[in-house]
């Protein structure tokens, strides 16, 4: 595919964005506001060092963790991310495909180009692989539960309640290029077509249809009472929103910020991991997105209290780029790079990853162990 050498996801990006229409790449890759969250999602990973211990054996490393009862390839998974159409006509179709053939998961949006029943089997044709379904609170309950209902009925293993959008993020990018969701395409599980999300007003667009009453104790009984997949809060940024987590029973939560694109000014997901990790004592999982680019940054993570990461955009750009092979290569990326570093850092398995294999710089001073 083309001259370039896409080496990194970096590449990928530069690669994938230029091949986009600048509303559609404004659409992708930018945030909130000012998008402090959405660059210090990435540059946060620069405060910490990896420090390596030399001399072992690495000549057989494994990289695999077990989830939802299967070993996934290494702890990455592709977060559910909306209108992927528009990266790629295959969609989440491609997507599904690339995870299963790499052995890793892939989370669902609510608003996929594709039905989850198409787009569970489409992966599953291909490998074992594991899908979950993202879901908003929603005014109209009864989609909502046709939603959860249908998920469950394709094999998805968890619902990911993504707490974090009662309403949408104040866009200014998206908004100043204009961006519409493309006529023609659809939201098969929402039951919508982009010319209906278009009669919204501006701002609310996606997100009119979204419960912006919604809470702890009217969702996760609900759910629970509907449904026997895994419940878990996408969207947590603080220990006590862990804490409530587990005090309402759920299986887990994703440290998000929802890549920068809902409030803005928030930290860093990797900032506030260790706190997140300590709150949770082992009582609930604790995975985490935003930002992810390198497997330096997956070292990192899983060094500082997470089990898996998840990646957005990198799906979008590798989609963008080169349909399923694209996102094959962003797969790839990853793993190659986070192997290598387990071997360079002296980690044999993924359980010897710990906060021993970190340094911080705080303020001016030299590198700090944690
Ligand atoms: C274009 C786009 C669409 C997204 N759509 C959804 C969505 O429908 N539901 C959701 O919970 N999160 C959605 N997200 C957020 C992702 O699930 C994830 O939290 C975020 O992309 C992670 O950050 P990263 O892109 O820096 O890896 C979307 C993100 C992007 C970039
Ligand atoms: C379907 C949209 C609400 C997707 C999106 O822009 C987001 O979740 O950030």
């Amino acid at each position: 595919m083309g001259p370039e050498k896409i080496l990194s996801i970096s590449d990928l990006e530069s690669a994938g964005s230029k091949k986009l229409p600048v509303s559609t790449r404004d659409f992708f890759n930018s945030g909130a506001t000012t998008q402090v969250t959405v660059r210090e999602n990435s540059t946060a990973y620069q405060k910490y060092r990896i420090l390596p211990r030399v001399l072992k054996d690495v000549s057989n490393v494994s990289t695999k963790i077990s989830l939802f009862g299967r070993d996934i390839a290494f702890p990455l998974c592709v977060s559910p991310a909306g209108l992927q159409a528009m990266a790629h006509p295959d969609g989440e179709l491609a997507t599904s495909r690339a995870c299963a053939k790499y052995g890793v998961n892939m989370g669902i949006s609510s608003y996929a180009n594709h039905t989850v029943e198409q787009i569970t089997t489409a992966g599953k044709e291909i490998g074992p692989i594991h899908h979950i379904m993202q879901l908003y609170s929603m005014k109209d309950r009864e989609k909502e539960e046709q939603v959860v209902r249908r998920a469950e009925a394709a094999g998805c293993k968890a619902i990911f309640l993504t707490a974090d959008s009662p309403v949408l993020g104040v866009r200014y990018n998206e908004w100043r290029s204009g961006f519409l969701p493309p006529a023609g395409l659809a939201y098969p599980m929402m039951g919508k077509t982009s010319e209906q999300i278009q009669q919204q007003s501006h701002d609310d667009g996606f997100s009119s249809f979204n419960n912006d009453s919604h809470s702890w104790a009217v969702e996760i009984p609900w759910l629970r009472s509907i449904t026997k997949m895994e419940i878990w809060i996408k969207g947590v940024l603080t220990p006590e929103d862990v804490e409530t987590a587990i005090e309402y029973g759920c299986e887990g939560v994703i440290i998000s910020n929802h890549g920068g694109r809902q409030l803005d000014e928030t930290p860093a997901t990797i900032d506030v991991l260790p706190d997140c990790a300590k709150a949770a004592r082992g009582r609930i999982r604790i995975h985490i997105d935003g930002g992810i680019r390198s497997g330096t940054d997956m070292f990192k993570a899983l060094a500082l209290g997470a089990e898996c990461c998840w990646v957005g955009r990198p799906m979008l750009w590798g989609l963008a780029y080169n349909g399923q092979e694209g996102v094959e290569l962003m797969l790839d990326i990853f793993y190659q790079e986070f192997k290598r570093c387990m071997q360079l850092a002296g980690c044999k398995s993924i359980s010897e990853i710990s906060a021993s294999s970190l340094g911080v710089f705080r303020s001016d001073g030299p590198l700090a162990r944690l």
